[in-house]
């Protein structure tokens, strides 16, 4: 692993090129979250940025206690992918538009299954607004053909990709054990961690599911078929042994490298890539989960306004389309606004973190139909 630094701190590692884009703030959030008692390892991956006390983009491993804080309010977000025999040759970005419509209201309980846990009830079927999105995409370039033909994937058809968590679920959880404990850890050992432990499973469940109902509410418009392929979650907690020492494996923003394939997104402008993880205890066993930001939300109107309007921002230098009615976010969310993917992708395949199984353009991006000045 020829590109992995070091930063101040001993028990804190980079993974990066000399190119990387890093705020010297992440760098601090990352540096002061691994002061913390009972932390043992941090790793920050490339596409570490800035986040509400605790850096985004990085995995955090401790012995005996572990911080709820740190997974945050989104726990069990992810990025879940399907196969679909939606092509462009029979669909136009103006049909595909406008047979989904809005996604916006939530699903109502005769939408839903009978049998499901009576917590699977927060928002059902809702993406949530920041950038959590559901997209078609379309293969680009490949790589490795193996997986492509175990999925029966070829360039004509559409992939859906869905990224969303556990709706006001995980805000619920956070919130209480915040009331309770403050950013404290708990000792993994207590009641009180088991109880967290417990609520965490549910919203990782609750956040799949609710990324198979959006997938199954959208495919539905379009009266089309899809093919579950993957779902990976970057906000989790899990038990984990390294350096043969067990403890507490955070995620962050960080995709886990040991679960099979995973995709990682650039932005509704950049492209997305599908890669198989190389597994390594040096960088926790997790990868970048995006590009990450590079700036702030409330920066981005500032700076995009004076070349582009809300109409402009709808369609992207790919060639895409982006379904976003809050003037707000359509800016927040410009492809600008994060860092190039493929700086990313460099820092991991030099770190020797993956292979590359193939590039995906955006085709369709939806955000939310809700208007909003
Ligand atoms: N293909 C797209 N990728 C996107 C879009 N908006 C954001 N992103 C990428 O996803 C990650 C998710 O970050 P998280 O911290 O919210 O989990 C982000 O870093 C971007 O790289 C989009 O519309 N399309
Ligand atoms: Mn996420």
């Amino acid at each position: 692993m020829g590109n992995t630094l070091h930063s101040a701190a001993p028990n804190v590692q980079l993974i990066v090129t000399e190119n990387t884009w890093l705020e010297g703030k992440a760098i601090q959030q990352l540096e002061t979250t691994a002061r913390l008692p009972e932390m043992v390892r941090v790793v920050g991956l490339p596409d570490l940025h800035p986040g509400r006390g605790y850096p985004v983009g990085a995995a955090f491993f401790t012995q005996s206690h572990f911080y709820p804080a740190l997974i945050g309010n989104d726990i069990g977000c992810g990025m879940a992918l399907w196969r679909t025999d939606l092509t462009l040759n029979k669909w136009s970005l103006d049909k595909l538009e406008k047979r989904l419509g809005s996604i916006d209201a939530p699903l109502e309980a005769e939408d839903l299954p009978d049998d499901i846990p009576e917590y699977f009830c927060h928002s059902p079927g809702t993406i949530g607004g920041g950038n959590h999105f559901a997209e078609l995409q379309q293969l680009d370039e490949i790589y490795q053909p193996e997986l492509l033909e175990t999925w029966q994937l070829n360039k004509q058809q559409l992939l859906l990709l869905v990224h969303s968590g556990s709706r006001g679920m995980g805000q619920m959880i956070l919130e209480q054990h915040v009331r309770e404990h403050g950013h404290n850890g708990l000792v993994a050992s207590s009641p009180q961690a088991q109880n967290y432990l417990q609520q965490h499973q549910q919203a990782l469940d609750y956040a799949c599911f609710n990324r198979q109902l959006i997938a199954g509410r959208m495919l539905k418009r379009w009266r089309a078929n899809g093919e579950h392929l993957l779902d990976v979650s970057h906000n989790l907690l899990t038990p984990c042994t390294i350096g043969g020492v067990d403890g507490w494996l955070h995620r962050k923003g960080a995709t886990p490298a040991d679960q099979g394939p995973v995709i990682i997104p650039g932005s509704r402008g950049d492209y997305s890539y599908l890669v198989q993880p190389l597994p390594s205890e040096q960088s926790l066993f997790s990868l970048a989960h995006g590009a990450g930001r590079k700036w702030m939300r409330g920066e981005c109107k500032e700076r995009l306004s004076g070349r582009y309007n809300a109409v402009q921002l709808s369609r992207t230098a790919l060639g895409s389309r982006v379904i976003c009615l809050d003037k707000q976010l359509i800016f927040q969310e410009a492809p600008e606004a994060y860092k190039p993917i493929d700086g990313v992708m460099e820092a991991m395949l030099q770190a020797g973190l993956i292979q590359l199984v193939a590039r995906l353009k955006p085709v369709l991006t939806y955000k939310t139909r809700g208007g909003n000045e």
